[in-house]
């Protein structure tokens, strides 16, 4: 009892929000089923079947609204997997060929050319002939799209929607025909097959640039033998461990370490980061680059269905499901609208002919073009269609955003704050002086700095163990390590208590600087992190680190400053260091914030409005949280992805100003799109009732606002950073 399965189909020919609203509602009502859940991106459809619940039902409903289906997984276990050479069993994409889909839903095209076919047939017929006679013409064109679509609006009223965009086109073609205007019954039917035909053109479009990315992996991989030589292999076939050779030249076939050998690798397909970067022994690569000149050795560290292209793809199609606001309240909308439409249509209809004496063919005709008036697909698709389009150009140029809710919310940002190391930082401090205490050396001073920063992960400790390193030393080891978040690293070594921090804590320690005092004011103004190092709480000595900025965040600063936001700078380095370094960027700082501090700030700047929190996702996870919106930047992508609501895959600060215009170009398109989409539809509205227009223009107004926002959506897929 209770044990439910998980069971996921393949679900062909959805094409928007209302479609994948109906495909839920639809199986939702089925015995046995529960979780629904449907991505339209990834076409795919998954839900909890308990003991009650048969996978055929649920097919048969999916037919039945005019989709294709086939399952993927859950069901019965087939075969197991097939033993590779190697005797590892390898991750396979298992998937039977979809099932037969009804003929009048594959064949959307075959059925508006049928129809185009007929339509102009009578009105070529009806140029020579009397209209007795090319009136069944039409009559037919309606019926053959009738049909079709009846039928979809009749599996729909069963599935619980009885008020869709279906029975609303229905009834009016219908209604058309019964009041003597076939003509215009059968353009209805017509035009609605051509915007069903062109939104299916788009999501396919949109789906498309998501696919590209997985065409970036190469269709063999190298595998090394343990005998030096090599086999060709596809690369899902490959295990984590396995040794791949990558030729100059060659796309990488995986995500791996390099064993051996170094390069200049082309990320360019999967970051958009059009410089090359250098990579040897022990750096990471991603599958999709483009190796430069040199031969490499990887070691898998990822399987195909794992890696960073595909955690995109799989980031985007879930980002394509997850709605954004804007999108949630028109869909709560519409669901309303479409059988009020209908109840003013029929209040049109029946109303006028006593109340103001119109004759009831006036009454008909007007209150069928209110029901066309009044179908809200384009409004439907407005949202979806834009926010697809509007994710899938960000992915394709490094830029992933996890959902509508987020790339919505960036563009609304009044102020960006970034974490200061790793983020504006290269995140890689080297030692510039060590200046002893008087009666110290330099290599004391470097030696028992190192011994206390052993095993700490800090930049900071990094560097001084590399400086240390550098000159030879041997640190004595250090005992009973103990780290003071934000301040300092403590240990015992060589017998005395050591300390490496933050000249404040070296204050609060009591420490007295002396004729240091005056040094260390001067390397701080220079932009220097100093580390006092004290021995028993007495000076020993300062070691000045400087990390370098990048390159570009003063541009990607004044870029941010260029769309109107204001950046700040939070970091835990000591005010005048971090004026400096902040000065030298352009920007505000707040300095000698504790991890906690950082999450109050934001708090802080939060109440003038929306805030980016921009950082490497390693130690600022909380703070990316907290902010409106997180963005992680570059190396780090794994922790990132899962913390941050976006990422720039490319370890640039501009990126950030790049998503900020990808989020406004967003809901720019959105905008327009619903502009037109109510608008057109408000000014036929109000032509119709007066009877200034008839049934034509309110058909052109339905359909021509769908493909108006559709092919507005389509631009979007073109967007460049500026
Ligand atoms: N392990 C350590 N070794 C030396 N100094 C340290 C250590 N840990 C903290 N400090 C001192 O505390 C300060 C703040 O550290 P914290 O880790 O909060 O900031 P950060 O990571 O260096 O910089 P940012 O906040 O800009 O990312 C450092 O500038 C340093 O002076
Ligand atoms: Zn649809």
């Amino acid at each position: 009892m209770g044990t439910a399965t998980r069971v996921t189909w393949r679900v062909e020919g959805m094409d928007c929000a209302a479609c994948v609203a109906k495909v839920t509602r639809a199986v939702e009502r089925l015995p046995g089923v529960s979780a629904v859940e449907v991505n339209l991106m990834a076409e795919r459809l998954s839900l909890d079947l308990d003991a009650g619940g048969r996978t055929e039902a649920v097919e048969t409903q999916i037919a039945a609204l005019g989709y294709g289906v086939s399952l993927v997984d859950g069901a019965p276990p087939a075969a197991a997997p097939p033993l590779a050479a190697d005797g590892h069993s390898h991750p396979r994409d298992t998937q039977d060929a979809p099932r037969m889909r009804p003929w009048w839903a594959t064949g959307k095209a075959t059925l508006t050319w049928l129809l185009g076919a007929l339509v102009i047939g009578a009105y070529a017929a009806s140029l020579v002939l009397p209209d007795s006679l090319t009136y069944p013409l039409f009559l037919a064109a309606t019926a053959v799209a009738v049909v079709p679509f009846g039928r979809r609006a009749i599996a729909l009223a069963r599935a619980g929607s009885p008020f869709s965009i279906e029975t609303l086109m229905c009834t009016a073609a219908i209604g058309a025909a019964v009041i003597g205007a076939a003509e215009e019954a059968a353009v209805v039917v017509l035009l609605f097959a051509v915007g069903e035909l062109l939104e299916s053109v788009a999501a396919g479009r949109a789906r498309a640039g998501i696919q590209a990315l997985a065409q970036l992996m190469p269709r063999v991989a190298l595998r090394l033998r343990p005998d030096g030589g090599t086999d060709e292999v596809a690369p899902e076939w490959l295990c984590i461990g396995d040794l791949v050779l990558v030729r100059p030249g060659d796309r990488v076939p995986c995500d791996g370490m390099i064993e051996e050998g170094t390069t200049a690798l082309d990320e360019s397909p999967v970051t958009g980061e059009s410089v090359p970067v250098a990579r040897g022994r022990g750096d990471a690569v991603m599958a999709g680059a483009i190796n430069g000149d040199g031969a490499i050795r990887l070691r898998v560290t990822r399987t195909a269905a794992d890696n960073t292209i595909a955690r995109i793809i799989r980031l985007v199609e879930e980002a394509t499901a997850s709605r954004a606001p804007t999108q949630r309240f028109i869909e709560r909308f519409s669901r309303w609208w479409t059988p009020g439409a209908m109840i003013v249509a029929l209040l049109v209809i029946v109303i006028p002919p006593f109340a103001l004496g119109w004759d009831w063919a006036t009454s008909l005709y007007r209150g069928l073009a209110v029901l066309l008036i009044a179908c809200p697909c384009a409004l439907v698709i407005s949202v979806p269609a834009a926010m697809a389009s509007g994710l899938s150009a960000g992915a394709r140029r490094g830029l992933l955003v996890k959902g509508g809710a987020a790339l919505e919310r960036i563009g609304t940002a009044r102020t960006v704050a970034f974490d200061k190391t790793g983020t504006l930082s290269e995140g890689r401090p080297r030692v510039t002086a060590v200046l002893p205490a008087p009666g110290r050396s330099v290599d004391e001073v470097l030696a028992l700095a190192a011994g206390a920063e052993q095993g700490s992960a800090h930049p900071l400790a990094k560097a001084i163990l590399a400086a240390a390193a550098e000159r030879g030393l041997s640190p004595p080891p250090g005992r009973g390590q103990s780290a003071l978040p934000g301040k300092a690293v403590v240990a015992t070594v060589a017998g005395r208590r050591i300390s490496v921090g933050s000249p404040r804590h070296a204050a609060e320690a009591g420490a007295v600087l002396g004729d240091l005092a005056t040094d260390l004011t001067r390397l701080e103004a220079e932009g220097r992190t100093v580390a006092v190092v004290l021995i028993d709480n007495a000076l020993l000595g300062l070691v000045a680190l400087r990390d370098e900025p990048r390159a570009d965040a003063q541009d990607g600063v004044a870029a941010l400053a260029a769309l109107g936001l204001r950046s700040v700078m939070l970091t835990g380095d000591n005010a005048r260091t971090g004026a400096a370094i902040a000065a030298s960027i352009g920007l505000e700082a707040r300095a000698e914030l504790l991890p906690d501090d950082k999450l109050r700030e934001i708090g802080r700047l939060m109440q003038d409005g929306a805030v980016v929190m921009v950082g490497d996702g390693i130690n600022d996870a909380p703070a990316l949280a907290a902010a409106t919106v997180g963005i992680a930047m570059g190396g780090g992508t794994d922790v990132a992805l899962e913390t941050a609501d976006a990422a720039v895959l490319k370890d640039r600060v501009t990126g950030v100003a790049e998503l900020v215009s990808l989020s406004r170009a967003t809901m720019a398109n959105v905008h327009q799109n619903v502009a037109v989409a109510i608008g057109l539809k408000a000014v036929f509205l109000a032509t119709t009732l007066a009877g200034i227009t008839g049934l034509w223009p309110a058909i052109l107004a339905d359909t021509g606002a769908t493909v108006l926002v559709t092919l507005n959506a389509l631009r979007l897929l073109r967007w460049v950073p500026r």
